[in-house]
């Protein structure tokens, strides 16, 4: 059987981590997300495909490449912290709904803990999991869930 691959996708100044809002974020670079992704990949036996963007459109578009490796039964799932555009983004949710990729929403942060305006998600209703709260450290937990998938 050929490997099958994990696509993490992440919003919006997902790129500061690090330096952006330590105490909410912690202390962790977008790099050090990318090698515990890396890591947990691999003891999965699945590739990674790791892209970070501040626009819309272009996470879309790698929703459906995504969308593309699921038609053809190569896809374990994806990751998506679509940062800001989680309580925006209809564009995102349609995107996720239209290819049917198995999707884990992802959050560093307790989202629900925070101001009101982020404890609506439109991409919860196409998820198959969610998961927030647990830092950095919630990329590896999705990628060991999907992988159970
Ligand atoms: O950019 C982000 C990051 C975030 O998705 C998180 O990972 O905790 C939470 C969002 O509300 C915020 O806009």
């Amino acid at each position: 059987m050929s490997q099958k691959t994990v696509f993490v996708l992440n919003g919006p100044n997902l790129n500061l981590l690090g330096t952006r809002e330590p105490h909410i974020y912690g202390a962790h670079t977008l790099a050090d997300v990318q090698q515990l992704c890396q890591s947990a990949c691999e003891r999965h036996g699945l590739a990674l495909q790791f892209r970070q963007s501040n626009h819309e459109g272009q996470l879309v578009d790698w929703v459906h490449e995504a969308g593309r490796l699921h038609a053809d039964g190569r896809l374990a799932g994806l990751v998506l912290n679509a940062g800001a555009y989680t309580h925006t983004s209809v564009a995102l949710l349609d995107a996720v709904k239209g290819t049917g990729v198995p999707m884990v929403e992802l959050h560093i942060s307790n989202v629900h803990a925070r101001e009101p305006f982020r404890h609506h998600s439109y991409l919860s209703a196409a998820a198959r999991a969610v998961l927030c709260g647990f830092g950095v450290q919630g990329y590896v937990l999705a990628i060991d869930g999907l992988a159970q998938w």
